[in-house]
């Protein structure tokens, strides 16, 4: 696409294979992002989503290929990783204590945050105090305080019910607008990779291999009908 041309590439993964031993999982993986994108890997259970966060993480090595990062990544799990006996503002608040920044100093710079993050009012509440969709949002942006440049999501709204789901993933459209971290997500929701993303890369089944790269264009002046959505549906669901 030309618009892309000019862009930056923040995360660009090579001809990526990964092999736990003899079970192969990854087989000449290509994915890029480019800065501000919002780009999904939606691939059935098991096909190595999670290993290839792992692998951009620097937390797992690869077999063969390359990998390069261009600025600072952090990684937000399914899982809630909110620490219980923490208020929320402590807990978004720790990637910047974590850097030596007094506590004081910290909930400063925090503290705007709430607000844009659709977070006003809960600062001084507990993490059980807060529904499912409240703590991911609480986590998220503790993730983005960790570093807003590239953001890895891994089946962020995973565990919630469909209702909270669709309501956080209008959430999340709305804060990427107000943010331009790049972000690169995991899901094996159709509906949730086209919801949200500009560009969609389709795995297969274990060994994982890119099936298929889908353009969404979000421009203002492009409206998909619900024709459109189904088609589109029914093309990556053919491919899983
Ligand atoms: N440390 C490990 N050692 C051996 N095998 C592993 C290890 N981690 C993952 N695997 C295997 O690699 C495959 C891919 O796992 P991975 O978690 O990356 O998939 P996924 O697509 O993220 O799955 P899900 O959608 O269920 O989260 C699975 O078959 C898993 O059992």
């Amino acid at each position: 696409m030309n618009s892309y041309h000019n862009k930056k590439i923040k995360i660009s993964i090579e001809n990526l294979c990964k092999n736990y031993d003899d079970v192969e999982v990854l087989k000449d993986i290509n994915i890029k992002v480019y800065e501000g994108e919002f780009v999904s890997i939606l691939g059935p259970s098991g096909c190595g989503k999670s290993t290839i966060f792992n692998i951009v993480a620097n937390l797992t090595s690869y077999s063969s290929g390359s990998l390069n990062i261009d600025g600072k990544l952090s990684y937000m799990y399914q899982k809630d990783l909110l620490l219980p006996y923490k208020t929320i503002i402590d807990n978004v608040s720790l990637p910047i204590i974590l850097k030596k920044e007094k506590k004081k100093k910290a909930h400063e710079v925090v503290k705007p945050y709430f607000e844009i993050f659709g977070l006003s009012g809960y600062e001084y509440k507990y993490p059980k105090e807060l529904s499912g969709g409240m703590k991911q949002r609480a986590n998220f942006l503790r993730t983005f305080m960790n570093s807003n440049d590239i953001m890895l999501l891994d089946e962020p709204f995973g565990a919630l019910d469909s209702i909270t789901k669709t309501s956080m993933q209008k959430w999340l459209l709305d804060v990427k607008k107000k943010v331009n971290s790049t972000i690169l997500l995991i899901t094996h929701d159709i509906d949730e990779a086209i919801m949200l993303s500009d560009r969609v890369y389709v795995l297969s089944k274990r060994p994982a291999v890119v099936k298929k790269e889908f353009f969404i264009d979000r421009s203002q002046d492009n409206e998909y009908s619900s024709d459109d959505i189904s088609k589109l549906k029914k093309e990556i669901l053919e491919l899983l």
